[in-house]
């Protein structure tokens, strides 16, 4: 699967000058909810991020929202296995709600759409473990973290993509007056 090109096909990747959420800024962005509002795209995403994993017996996917969600579903229907997300709390960290529920001893699959820094799936995996969970793998569609994150446990993407990240203050967009767009 090309998921370079059905990011561009979908117009879900941005060149710019772009804020991520650890606070790096980048002047590429990849708006993955572009890619997956299109159901047979995000189906595919999911049945070949599934695979990645299928000998592993999971008994459920969970993503960090928003991102996860859509991810989540497809990716633990290709697995068989149920869609759990993690909502932000308001205060920095992450939570389940909405009568999602772990049970102690549940093995996990984390997926995420895009990671940077792997902090947001980290949160998100707390949030299982904390529950009982026993994470087994992390999925994402896109790894563009250089190598850097790690989990403990396999860890694979369908794309691993090295594109440039700056710390603000050795951004040299920001140093051209390039404006900052948070998306
Ligand atoms: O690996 P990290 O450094 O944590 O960055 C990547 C995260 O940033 C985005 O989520 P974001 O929280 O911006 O928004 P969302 O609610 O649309 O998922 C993306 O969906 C990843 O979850
Ligand atoms: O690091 C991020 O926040 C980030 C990068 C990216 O390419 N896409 C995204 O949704 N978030
Ligand atoms: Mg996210």
């Amino acid at each position: 699967m090309d998921v370079l090109e059905l990011y561009r096909r979908t117009g879900a990747l941005l060149e710019g000058h772009f804020l991520l959420r650890s606070g790096l800024h980048s002047p590429i962005f990849l708006q993955s909810a572009a890619l997956l509002q299109h159901p047979l795209y995000a189906e595919a995403v999911g049945e070949a991020l599934g695979k990645l994993f299928e000998d592993e017996k999971v008994d459920f996917v969970i993503g960090p929202a928003l991102g996860g969600v859509v991810l989540s579903f497809v990716v633990a229907k290709a697995l068989g296995a149920r869609a759990l997300f993690a909502e932000k709390d308001g205060q920095g960290g992450m939570t389940l709600r909405r009568g999602l529920t772990v049970n102690p001893g549940d093995r996990f699959l984390a997926v995420e759409d895009v990671v940077t820094t792997g902090e947001s799936v980290r949160k998100a995996i707390r949030v299982a473990e904390a529950r009982g969970g026993v994470l087994v793998g992390v999925g994402a569609i896109v790894d563009r973290s250089r190598g850097e994150a790690d989990f403990g446990v396999p860890f694979r993407a369908l794309l691993k993509l090295e594109v440039p990240q700056y710390l603000s203050e050795a951004c040299p967009l920001c140093r051209d007056g390039v404006p900052l767009e948070e998306v």
